[in-house]
């Protein structure tokens, strides 16, 4: 104890809150225990003692004390669309810690790997993002419930460790890779019918419509254990339709996070039009799909050994009601299009920069189908640096611009007291191009991530903790399988374009078109 403050050195290592650890910084199921490490946190206590040096909540620079006029400015420089910009500005003129109110949403804000150890540390039992209120609303607008996503407390956590075991259990990636293997090996067919059909041995492309397909085939195929058929020239309008919907709830979504999304919705503006029409296909094209599967799982007796899928599995199983699986698989089925293909997009433009980092991973695949006989799971065991291409790409090109946590007890970050309760974000865009954390972070260089002690809090792309993303074992097998395969056949060439820039539509993605050149090898 110091004054009425105690301060605890306890474990602020991938691990914490009693739940075990699964996999790069994951916490996934409960355990016992915790593991040591060395960071001073502040547990208790209500006010700073001034006798220590520490500064008070108020003290924190930054820009929070008239959130009307900030949202004023925020919008006049087309903040919606530059948050991760803003965020990387303010921490050039703040330093590596400042307060922020823009209309109705606050936070402090953090960028040092040491300090998002505190605040994960901090997260307590039922960890808690910002809620979308845009979201929420939408859902209990329609009367659906809440899926995994934004359910909180108990509830959340029943339902997350239900689902933990059927979707990012390490054992379950056995029952994904045929699937994924198989979606990959058909996109790599698609594009060879590309260049076949081009005449020129090479397809110009803008990949990302593509990508968007591979990605809802991948996470379907999945989900469902069943193909949708994106990967043929034609496709069903329902399918086109709820990509193109998932699109529009991302961008929707980003002004309701300032302005609240029930007097928007008083308003009849039409961005609260748009958010409805968007999270309405949504659930359309995934009650769809729900109900398919209903009646395959009728109809069939058995499944002659074949995986059924994470749906078929949850409703056999019977631990989570009806309702309850909708409402998480929909929402599974929403979070798995954009996030892996724009996270594709940018790698393959990464790459079409570095034709002899092409070369270095194209060795590697190589290396590891000669050694593994046929195993893709072997592969998958033996390519670290086509995973540490990912880990790059999510440096470069989070799809958060931020992590959030609503502490639940008193920190002292930076040397100012935070009180708990309070949303601290850390800035995962801005981190990720800090020199003082990453050396020549403008530079891609996959290898930086096989060097060791290069990933204490660094590689957060994914989240952390038990409320780490839920997808990360689809995501992250269904890009490694896609990058092998892709590598193993093609050259990637872009068209002497310029540094593309971002925006920020809730995910950071390419404000531009990428368009690249794919030949055969
Ligand atoms: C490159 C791909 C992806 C990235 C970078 C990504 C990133 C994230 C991040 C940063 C979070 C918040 C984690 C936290 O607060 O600690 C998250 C949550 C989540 N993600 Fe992903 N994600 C990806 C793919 C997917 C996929 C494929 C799915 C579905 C199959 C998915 C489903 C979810 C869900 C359901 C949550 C909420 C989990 C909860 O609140 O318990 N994500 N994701």
């Amino acid at each position: 104890m110091i004054g009425r403050w105690r301060v605890c050195s306890r474990a602020v290592a991938p691990c914490c809150s009693s739940w075990a650890l699964y996999g790069d910084g994951g916490v996934m199921v409960p355990a016992r225990g915790c593991q040591s490490a060395s960071v001073p946190i502040v547990r208790q206590g209500t006010k700073p003692d001034s006798s220590l040096g520490i500064r008070s909540f108020n003290e924190i620079p930054g820009l929070w004390k008239n959130s009307v006029a900030n949202l004023y400015r925020f919008w006049k420089h087309d903040g919606f669309r530059n948050v991760h910009r803003i965020m990387l500005n303010n921490f050039k003129n703040f330093g590596p810690i400042y307060r922020e109110k823009i209309g109705f949403y606050e936070s402090v804000n953090i960028i040092k790997p040491e300090d998002a150890a505190i605040l994960f540390q901090a997260e307590g039992h039922y960890p808690k993002r910002l809620l979308i209120e845009a979201w929420t609303a939408y859902r209990d607008y329609r009367n659906h419930k809440y899926g995994v996503l934004l359910k909180d407390g108990e509830d959340w956590k029943s339902t997350r460790l239900v689902l933990n075991k059927q979707v990012i259990a390490p054992q379950v990636q056995e029952n994904f890779v045929p699937l994924l293997d198989e979606v990959g090996q058909d996109f790599m067919a698609r594009i060879q019918g590309k260049i076949e059909k081009s005449g020129n041995n090479k397809w110009t492309v803008d990949l990302s419509n593509e990508l968007f397909k591979y990605a809802l085939e991948s996470v379907s195929s999945v989900l469902y254990g069943e193909r949708l058929g994106l990967l043929h020239d034609h496709i069903e309008p329902e399918a086109q339709h709820f990509i193109d919907c998932i699109s529009l709830m991302f961008k929707s979504t980003s002004p309701m996070l300032y302005i609240p999304p029930w007097l928007l919705r008083r308003l009849g503006a039409r961005v609260w039009k748009d958010h409805v029409k968007a999270w309405d296909g949504i659930f359309n094209q995934a009650d769809r799909c729900i109900q398919n599967m209903f009646r395959r799982l009728k109809q069939e007796s058995g499944g002659e050994g074949r995986y059924p899928g994470v749906l078929a599995i949850l409703m056999l199983q019977g631990t989570l009601s009806i309702a309850d699986i909708k409402a998480s698989v929909t929402e599974l089925m929403a979070g798995g299009v954009d996030t892996t293909s724009i996270t594709l997009l940018w790698t393959l433009y990464e790459l079409a920069r570095q034709p002899e980092l092409q070369e270095e991973l194209r060795a590697e695949i190589a290396a590891a189908r000669a050694a593994s006989q046929g195993d893709v799971m072997e592969v998958l065991k033996m390519v670290p640096l086509v995973k540490a291409a990912l880990k790059e790409t999510l440096r470069l090109h989070p799809i958060a611009v931020n992590l959030q946590r609503y502490i639940t007890e008193d920190v002292v970050i930076q040397n100012y007291h935070i009180p708990s309760g309070t949303l601290v974000q850390l800035g995962l865009y801005a981190m990720g191009r800090d020199p003082q954390v990453f050396q020549r972070p403008e530079q891609y260089t996959p290898s930086r991530w096989l060097q060791k002690n290069t990933r204490y809090f660094r590689s957060l792309g994914f989240g952390f903790g038990p409320r780490q993303c839920l997808g990360r074992r689809i995501a992250e097998t269904e890009m490694q399988l896609f990058l092998i395969h892709m590598l193993e056949k093609f050259r990637i060439e872009n068209q002497g374009q310029m540094d593309t820039r971002s925006t920020f539509e809730l995910i950071i993605l390419p404000e531009k078109p990428i368009v690249l050149t794919i030949r055969p090898l």
